[in-house]
């Protein structure tokens, strides 16, 4: 059987310079991320700040909020990053998608209308990163909270380990209870552990209190290019 969504991988910094659209602007370079994780678990606020903006609508509820899945694009980053002695702009294209499981949707419904988005929005040019957004101050345990990692191992395909990193949101719960990074990490449940172990300690805390959204966003923005050059800017396409 064809598997769904299967990736192939390609150079992103070699063929922007090459291929489509960026051979126009060989100064710039487009950082695709998608945004997986259960219900509530930030998502949109954590596609807010990846782009700068308040392009997704965030807000707490005690249901799904979001039900269809979107595209935002960020503003030009410039003095980020430099390749060649040239400074490169960034771009950064977030999908924000429905949360999984869904108190309206059947998982069915959310797998197909992500796979789609995926395909829509990221067959051609490719996704950098997908990121598991999940709540710190939620334990990593019981079987639902495997299903987005499900969702993106079925979507992404046999690589998915490669394309993947966690982003754990209210870290600031962390600070709270005494406890830092390295203790939550320790004490984390055996099934967090193993899924850190697969994906190569990919990993960042978002911590919404202290810092500027300006410092967060550059705090976060940082860790993920770290994770996408470790992974030699290869993206995944989908067709
Ligand atoms: N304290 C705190 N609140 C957060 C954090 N991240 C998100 N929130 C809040 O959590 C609520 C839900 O956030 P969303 O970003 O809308 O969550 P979502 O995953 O997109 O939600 P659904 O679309 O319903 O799946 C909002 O009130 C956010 O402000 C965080 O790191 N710390």
């Amino acid at each position: 059987m064809k598997e769904p969504c299967q990736g192939e991988r390609r150079l992103c910094g070699e063929s922007i310079f090459k291929t489509g659209k960026a051979m126009t602007d060989p100064n710039k370079i487009i950082i695709n991320l998608a945004l997986f994780g259960m219900t509530q678990s930030g998502k949109s606020s954590a596609g807010n700040i990846l782009l700068g903006s308040t392009d997704f609508h965030s807000i707490f509820a005690p249901c799904s909020v979001t039900t269809c899945c979107s595209l935002g694009r960020s503003c030009h980053l410039h003095s980020f990053m430099r390749r060649a002695g040239r400074e490169v702009a960034l771009q950064f294209q977030v999908l924000d998608t429905p949360g999984y499981p869904h108190s309206r949707l059947s998982n069915e419904h959310v797998k197909r209308e992500v796979k789609e988005a995926l395909t829509h929005h990221f067959g051609q040019e490719g996704l950098n990163l997908a990121l598991l957004v999940q709540r710190a101050d939620v334990p990593f345990c019981g079987k639902e909270v495997t299903y987005p990692v499900q969702m993106i191992q079925e979507l992404l395909g046999h690589a998915w380990m490669n394309y993947t990193a966690i982003l754990f949101t209210h870290a600031e719960k962390i600070e709270e209870a005494g406890l830092n990074e390295d203790k939550y990490l320790h004490e984390a449940s055996d099934i967090l552990i193993t899924l850190l172990n697969s994906i190569q300690h990919k990993y960042v805390f978002h911590y919404k209190k202290g810092k500027s959204l300006y410092e967060q966003r550059m705090k976060i923005l940082e860790r993920i290019m770290e994770f996408i050059k470790e992974n030699g800017y290869q993206v995944l396409t989908f067709k």
